[in-house]
């Protein structure tokens, strides 16, 4: 288990990350998500003994990094997969990560199956795709077998197949009993692959919960109606609060209610229904509402720009 306490860092005047406070559990896949700047990088460097708080502290089973006899054995982090001597092989890279945790060699060839790099295990790293660096960059965090994966953006540079590979090897190895933090700008592939997720903005938490509450609690969710008789449903439903949105001239889109009061109230106004369905928010529009204002590098757009000013005109 991953634990912070009022975990703290200050550049200058600056706030990187400011008072976090949340556990990260064994047996689940958490995702951090955070606009630009927000913090998820230096929390996780502080994590790995990096970078030192400047105040709070970032616990690995309790114990802070420094204090790990044999770091890989106790976590495992991919942070930048670029980072390897580029005119080492796969291999002498591994092996040299293995004898300084006191590693058996024979892992180093278990992890190059694992990640699929057996077959370019004496290739220089230097040679390299970035997908191929990031699954060597995975091999390294799985060789001491750790009860904690720490893995920054690990699906960057992977072609689908990669993508799909790292999200089942993330989570058999939360069902191992794992803890497993990543970070990702991807939403779709955390809403595929996380069970839960703490949200970052400016260096605050903002969120931390499983991901359905967090999608459930999104003003995106919303029921379509069919009717061949959309007005009279229109009324009956604005006049019990709901918000409703003709989507065709017989469909509608209904938020504020649960589907069964829907439901109800077009029985009792006795509107035939051909449909009434949950249309489930997607995580890029509850993450969208959560971090809307604790965006640090914004572009302006259309919405935010003054119209005279988007025109050119002043
Ligand atoms: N070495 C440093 N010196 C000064 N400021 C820093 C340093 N490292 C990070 N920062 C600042 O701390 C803040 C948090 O940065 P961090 O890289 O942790 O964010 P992030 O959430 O990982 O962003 P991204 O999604 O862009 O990777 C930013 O404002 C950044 O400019």
């Amino acid at each position: 288990m991953i634990t912070f306490h009022g975990l703290t860092k200050r550049y200058g005047d600056r706030i990187a990350v400011d008072g976090l406070t949340c556990e990260i559990a064994s047996g689940r896949v958490t995702g951090v998500l955070g606009p630009n700047g927000a913090g998820k990088s230096t929390t996780m460097r502080m994590l790995l003994g990096l970078d030192a708080p400047s105040a709070g502290r970032a616990l690995i089973d309790g114990r802070p990094y420094a204090a790990l006899r044999h770091p890989l054995r106790e976590v495992g982090a991919l942070l930048d997969a670029r980072a390897v001597h580029p005119g080492l092989t796969a291999r002498a890279h591994l092996l040299a990560l293995a004898r300084g945790n006191g590693i058996a060699a024979r892992r180093v060839e278990e992890v190059l199956e694992t990640v699929g790099l057996a077959r370019v295990a004496r290739r220089r790293v230097g040679t390299f795709s970035l997908g191929m660096s990031q699954r060597l960059g995975i091999a390294g965090a799985l060789l001491g077998d750790p009860r904690v994966l720490v893995l920054d953006e690990p699906v960057n540079g992977l072609d689908p197949d990669g993508v799909r590979w790292i999200r089942r090897l993330m989570r058999s190895l939360a069902g191992e009993g794992r803890a497993v933090l990543v970070s990702s700008h991807l939403m779709s592939e955390m809403q595929e692959t996380a069970d839960h997720l703490i949200v970052l903005g400016r260096g605050r938490l903002i969120a931390d919960a499983p991901l359905g509450e967090i999608i459930a609690r999104s003003t995106g969710n919303s029921v379509r109606v069919r009717t061949p008789r959309a007005a009279e449903l229109v009324t009956a439903l604005t006049g019990a609060g709901m918000q409703v949105r003709w989507t065709a001239p017989e469909e509608l889109r209904v938020t504020g209610a649960p589907i069964e009061r829907i439901g109800l109230l077009a029985h009792e106004a006795g509107v035939p229904l051909h449909e009434l369905s949950p249309r489930t928010a997607s995580l890029e529009h509850a993450y969208l509402e959560l971090t809307a204002s604790s965006v640090a590098y914004a572009a302006p757009t259309p919405d935010t720009v003054p119209a005279a000013e988007a025109w050119g005109r002043s």
